[in-house]
């Protein structure tokens, strides 16, 4: 039912009551329990009008009780503080019955929360703040709820908060630092970590002696541990220490939350300080010798691609390996906003940078995705402050910022998740499980998961990049496809070039809201518009011929052969030379590689090795004029200028240039082709291969 305009912003003049509330509330609460393992279904990241999340105090805000709430509005400056008075009914959020300190009753809807924080499940009888919440007119008649969308809009208070009303104020339960402690364990041994949290924080809060306190905080740190809560984590096992030898475990604690938070320099001073106190400890040793090798990788970037390869599978995508960036810095960069530039010289088919994954859910089906990177980037955010601060400085697209994102208010990181939807859609990739496995032809298509990687989301976009990207598991690799030199940007590929500029520009105003200027781009708006119709008319026709198909097994008949041909050499006309001497013929890569395909079929070699050569040159790649000359396949990556675009199709069209030399008798260009095709691979890939698994 629409809500009827008048109603905006209007005190409702009834709601249900509290009776009534209850009762259909039951309802929702008996399904609930019929289908207990019903799987929860996760908020799709589609989410209504973008609002900020509060940035405000609860304590600088106006308390309001319920029924002053108004229809469809934002109660910015104001806040409410309830009690919730049922269990909650789990949906995409929980739903609960809450009750202010002057009776009155509504619905609160808590979404986005993570699975460690103890509001995902809004224990009844708790005390809860939302500060300037929203209020929705729920479809039905009279039917109101308040919605919370972003997770620190929304404060668990303590019982003995001064700020709760005297009549919510029925706690605390347990009155003494012990009684609460005992509740932790209790609730650490059922498994219920957040509650864990919760009651040894209210520990720590009753007890009076700060003696008592470092065996609560090593606890909780242990806690925080396992809930991947490091921050916390961390800080608790740097409270726990009293000074005594013991603290081995203190700086042990401390030394693993650095390493969660792949901050291997830190984790390796409190493991330091661990062994120095603890030097027979092997599980600090072993912690220890995995944060040097961490720091290996970080400075040198000579990963065991092979070790790394063989760790893989569905179940274990998440790769233990530090991040090499050190030749590559955020600046700057005239095209938009910041860009990653080199900081040295960069060898074609060098490593750029290798970058584990700061956020990436194990789920590969396409439909899930988008949606679990999304909860997962908005728990993360909430449970690690540190991370909040990176993750929530990326670009968002259009989303407003208000300036305090990330800073912590009623200690916890305000998390807007407009903002997070924004930094999720404009700065995620899509990965296979591998790209190895990934360009085998019997690869299973589709299966494609969703992270982010922080220091890859500031490359800017090219559709003649100089470097490659290609995954490992979580780790994102990218190579070289031309030598950089130092101060020059980086660029990557957002999405497979489409041929037709209009087509493909189309396709990034729409996905990141930008032109791009590219040599290439740049160069094809040189020509003229009447040649761009004509060329996008000749691509059609060649499309048409070639049915859509490179030729497999069977003879394609010699007229076919003659049509292809007639049609990519009026195609090859509409090129202006002036325009594109240096730049990619995108639109003449299908045809010239079904004509590759088609000499094939029938053996006629020297064909293939003229429209192998088309194929390079197609993709930008400098090659001789006259296929009989000399020439080394090798140069294609040095001497190409910078409009080259490499990808899985220029490995191929090496490979079967390989073929027909060898079948020429040419040996030597055989090698240097088939060497060529290896390096490529490599810069697919992200490691070196053998060629064949392209055939598997
Ligand atoms: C992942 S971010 C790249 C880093 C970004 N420049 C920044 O300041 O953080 C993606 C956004 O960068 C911008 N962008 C990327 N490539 C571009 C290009 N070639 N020209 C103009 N803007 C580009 C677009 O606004 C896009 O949505």
């Amino acid at each position: 039912m629409a809500i009827h305009g008048d109603l905006v912003g209007t005190v409702p003049s009834r709601r249900l009551s509290k009776e009534e509330l209850a009762k259909t509330h039951k309802v929702h609460l008996k399904k609930q329990d019929l289908s207990p393992d019903a799987p929860r279904p996760v908020k799709q990241p589609v989410m209504s009008e973008a609002y900020p999340a509060s940035t405000r105090s609860i304590r600088d805000v106006e308390i309001i009780p319920l029924n002053r709430l108004r229809v469809e509005t934002h109660h910015r400056g104001q806040g409410i503080i309830v009690k919730v008075i049922s269990p909650p009914y789990i949906g995409a959020g929980a739903v609960s019955l809450v009750e202010d300190e002057f009776g009155n009753a509504d619905k609160l809807a808590i979404y986005n929360q993570g699975d460690s924080s103890i509001l995902s499940g809004v224990p009844e009888g708790c005390v809860v703040a939302v500060k300037e919440p929203y209020y929705k007119h729920n479809g039905a008649e009279n039917d109101y709820m308040i919605c919370v969308d972003h997770p620190s809009d929304v404060i668990l208070l303590r019982f003995t908060d001064p700020i709760v009303p005297e009549s919510l104020r029925l706690g605390p339960l347990l009155k003494t630092g012990d009684d609460w402690k005992k509740a932790g364990d209790t609730a650490f041994l059922e498994k219920d970590f957040p509650t864990a949290v919760f009651c040894y924080t209210e520990s720590l809060e009753a007890l009076e002696d700060d003696n008592l306190k470092p065996p609560i905080h090593t606890k909780r740190a242990g806690t925080n541990l396992i809930l991947g809560r490091y921050d916390a984590a961390k800080a608790d096992a740097l409270a726990s220490r009293t000074g005594n030898p013991s603290d081995w475990k203190a700086y042990y604690n401390a030394g693993r939350a650095a390493y969660g938070l792949c901050e291997y320099r830190t984790s390796k001073e409190h493991l330091e300080m661990a062994l120095k106190l603890n030097a027979s400890g092997s599980g600090v040793r072993k912690e220890y010798e995995r944060c040097l090798a961490r720091l290996r990788e970080e400075e040198m970037g000579d990963y065991d691609f092979y070790a790394m390869f063989s760790l893989l599978n569905p179940q274990n995508v998440h790769l233990d390996v530090g991040s090499f960036l050190r030749r590559t810095a955020i600046a700057d960069s005239k095209h938009h906003g910041k860009g990653l530039f080199a900081t040295e010289d960069i060898k074609v088919g060098d490593i750029v940078f290798a970058e584990k994954a700061c956020l990436m859910p194990n789920q590969y089906e396409p439909a899930r995705a988008s949606a679990a990177l999304y909860a997962m980037m908005v728990r993360q955010l909430c449970d690690n402050p540190s991370l909040a601060q990176t993750v929530l400085k990326l670009y968002p697209g259009e989303v407003e910022r208000t300036g305090a994102e990330g800073a912590i208010v009623d200690g916890v990181p305000v998390v807007d998740v407009f903002l997070v939807e924004g930094i999720r859609t404009k700065n995620c990739f899509s990965l296979p499980l591998s790209t190895l496995e990934d360009t085998k032809p019997s690869m299973r298509e589709g299966r494609q998961a969703k992270g982010l990687w922080v220091h890859a989301s500031h490359m800017n976009h090219s559709c003649v990049p100089n470097t490659m990207r290609s995954f490992l598991g979580d780790v994102l690799i990218s190579r070289a496809t031309r030598n950089i030199s130092s101060g020059e940007e980086i660029f990557q590929q957002y999405v497979p070039v489409k041929p037709l500029a209009d087509l493909r520009n189309q396709q990034y105003k729409e996905g990141w809201g930008f032109e791009c200027a590219c040599p290439l781009c740049d160069g094809e708006r040189q020509s003229l518009e009447s040649i761009l119709e004509k060329r996008k008319e000749a691509l059609v026709a060649v499309e048409k011929v070639c049915n859509k198909k490179l030729p497999s097994k069977g003879l394609i008949p010699d007229a076919s052969i003659r049509a292809v041909d007639r049609l990519a050499k009026a195609l090859e006309d509409l090129h202006e030379p002036e325009v594109y001497d240096n730049l990619p013929r995108l639109t003449l890569i299908y045809p010239s590689n079904w004509l590759v395909g088609a000499h094939r079929g029938r053996k006629n070699w020297s064909k293939v090795v003229r429209y192998g050569i088309k194929v390079l040159r197609n993709f930008g790649f400098k090659t001789p004029a006259d296929e009989s000359e000399s020439w080394n396949p090798m140069d294609i990556y040095t001497e190409s200028g910078n409009a080259s675009l490499m990808t899985i199709h220029v490995v191929a069209a090496l490979r079967r240039l390989a073929e027909a030399y060898e079948a020429l008798g040419h040996k030597d260009m055989a090698k240097r082709s088939l060497e060529a095709a290896e390096f490529g691979y490599m810069l697919v890939t992200g490691f070196k291969n053998d060629l064949s698994g392209m055939d598997a």
